[in-house]
């Protein structure tokens, strides 16, 4: 088969300030989920070898950079944010081409990018620690916080600029060298990132990437002696294997896992409102993301209206190739992610659902060498059903009907996950319900599950996460360990 090649650059490991190549010579290709035959780039699969010249590298920069006024390290991250914006058109290309996520998203993310190395560059500015008064009048007791050391950096393909950015950007900024093993699928964007920090003159050695299989080298980052944080967005299996590695050698260790967020749609709702944050909530990047609104739980009043509604809106939605004008909704990001919504929407009709909207994977031509599916909406959908009960990662909606609002907050919290939930009502009372009752890290009013902002903190509640945070200043207490000082003169 003939494959157009678009790139045959192979992106190599950046290890102690150098473009390096892996000890084992095999290189794999990050091919377009919008047309198999395109590649986008080769990536190498490295080594624990080439794993462990990272880390060693990182261990011996770290011990200079963490010394550096916190200004001085503000200021690469300030010159990297310039340089990413420069090249924001090419690595929002890249992204595009590499995961499949609209052109559009793919700026808008690699903006927000930015953003983030340029507010964590402030953090370079701000107080670490409080003055405590101590029992006794002649001393000094203040608390100040150190940086952990080495920090490895596991990233998914699903925002493959923004999350490597808002893990390495504090790391960074606090003191840590890092060493970052990016998904597979997204190696060529991350490649790109690193080229960009390596553009604002980091020294050698604080910025590592090492690629490769994540049974390799993600699983080694978790077991390294000398890696003392491990940082971690991607599947629930995948994160508890690193947190127990991690915890097994008393490393700190951080997870952002699944979400199965729902949206209530209560019967005094502004319905357009719900239905455009449902559409953009559950289907924009193709539901691939962890924040994305899968169960819609409507009020039985005004369902029908709801649901009329909300068909007509995803009659308008185009899908195609990210990089296409026009286009609305990209690829699955893989083969396998496409199998595995194919594989529930299989399951949702076996179980008794009935789909009223798309469902079938797109083959015709101008199709047929992408990963593409119609954006899906099931209903008479019940709690047990898997459809209800699992993350998909896809463009699938589950539409659910209730009689009350305390129906709705039970059947919502009735999930494995906590991460983001919405509701779209009018009654304040509704509002102080959902916000006291709703058990998720994010929860969201008149407003879309999906779309975190960057100072503020972001992370779930019962299985979506280890119970940390990310982004804002709540980074500070993952990258950091706080020192209790007491001075005697
Ligand atoms: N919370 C979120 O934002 C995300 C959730 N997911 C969920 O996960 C499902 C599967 O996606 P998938 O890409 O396979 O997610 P994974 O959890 O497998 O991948 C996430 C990251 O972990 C790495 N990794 C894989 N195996 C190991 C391991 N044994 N030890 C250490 N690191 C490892 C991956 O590397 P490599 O790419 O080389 O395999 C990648 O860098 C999705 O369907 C979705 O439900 C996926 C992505 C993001
Ligand atoms: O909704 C967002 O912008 C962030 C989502 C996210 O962190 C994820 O999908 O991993």
């Amino acid at each position: 088969m003939e494959h157009t090649v678009s790139e045959n650059r192979t992106y190599l490991n950046y290890i102690n300030g150098q473009w390096s190549v892996s000890s084992t010579g095999e290189v794999e290709a990050s091919i377009s989920p919008a047309n198999k035959h395109e590649i986008v780039g080769y990536i190498q699969k490295s080594s624990l070898d080439d794993l462990n010249a990272a880390v060693a590298g990182a261990k011996q920069a770290q011990k200079q950079w963490r010394k550096l006024a916190g200004s001085v390290r503000g200021d690469y991250l300030y010159k990297a944010a310039a340089v990413l914006e420069r090249r924001l058109d090419e690595v929002a290309e890249t992204m595009t081409r590499e995961m499949g996520k609209t052109l559009p998203e793919a700026k808008g993310e690699t903006a927000r990018g930015a953003a983030i190395l340029r507010y964590y560059a402030g953090e370079g500015l701000r107080a670490v620690g409080d003055v405590i008064p101590s029992t006794d009048s002649g001393a000094l007791m203040f608390t100040t916080r150190v940086p952990l050391g080495v920090v490895g950096v596991i990233t998914p393909w699903n925002f493959p600029v923004a999350i490597p950015i808002w893990k390495m950007a504090p790391a960074l900024i606090y003191g840590n060298a890092v060493v970052i093993k990016p998904a597979t699928e997204t190696a060529v964007t991350c490649a790109k990132i690193i080229e960009c920090l390596e553009e604002a003159g980091f020294p050698a050695g604080v910025i590592n990437m090492v690629t490769g299989a994540g049974s390799v080298i993600g699983q080694g980052l978790a077991d390294h002696p000398d890696v003392s944080g491990i940082t971690f967005t991607g599947s629930n299996g995948v994160g508890k294997r690193i947190g127990q590695a991690a915890l097994a050698r008393g490393a700190k260790y951080q997870l952002e896992m699944g979400g199965k967020n729902p949206v209530i749609v209560a019967s005094d709702a502004d319905l357009d409102l719900a239905v455009e944050a449902t559409v953009s909530g559950g289907l924009r990047s193709t539901g691939q993301k962890c924040t994305a609104t899968s169960r819609v739980i409507v009020q039985s009043d005004i369902y029908e209206a709801f649901k009329d509604k909300l068909l007509q809106k995803l009659k308008g939605i185009t899908v195609g190739d990210g990089m296409k004008e026009g286009i609305w909704m990209g690829p699955c990001a893989n083969e396998n992610q496409l199998q595995t919504v194919v594989t529930y929407i299989e399951k949702g009709k076996e179980e008794g659902a009935s789909l009223i909207f798309g469902g079938e994977r797109l083959q015709a031509p101008g199709y047929e060498n992408g990963f593409f599916i119609e954006p899906t909406v099931f209903e008479h959908v019940t709690k047990d059903m898997a459809i209800a009960r699992e993350e998909i990662f896809g463009p699938v909606l589950a539409l659910m009907k209730v009689d009350s609002i305390e129906e709705a907050l039970t059947l919502a919290n009735d999930a494995e996950f906590g991460l983001s939930a919405s509701i779209f009502t009018t009654n304040i009372g509704h509002m102080l319900s959902f916000i006291n009752e709703m058990d998720a890290g994010l929860v969201r009013i008149n407003a879309e599950s999906a779309g975190v902002e960057l100072q503020a903190p972001f992370g779930g509640m019962k299985q979506s996460s280890s119970h940390s945070r990310e982004q804002g200043r709540a980074a500070i207490e993952f990258f950091t360990s706080i020192k209790t000082v007491f001075v005697k003169p």
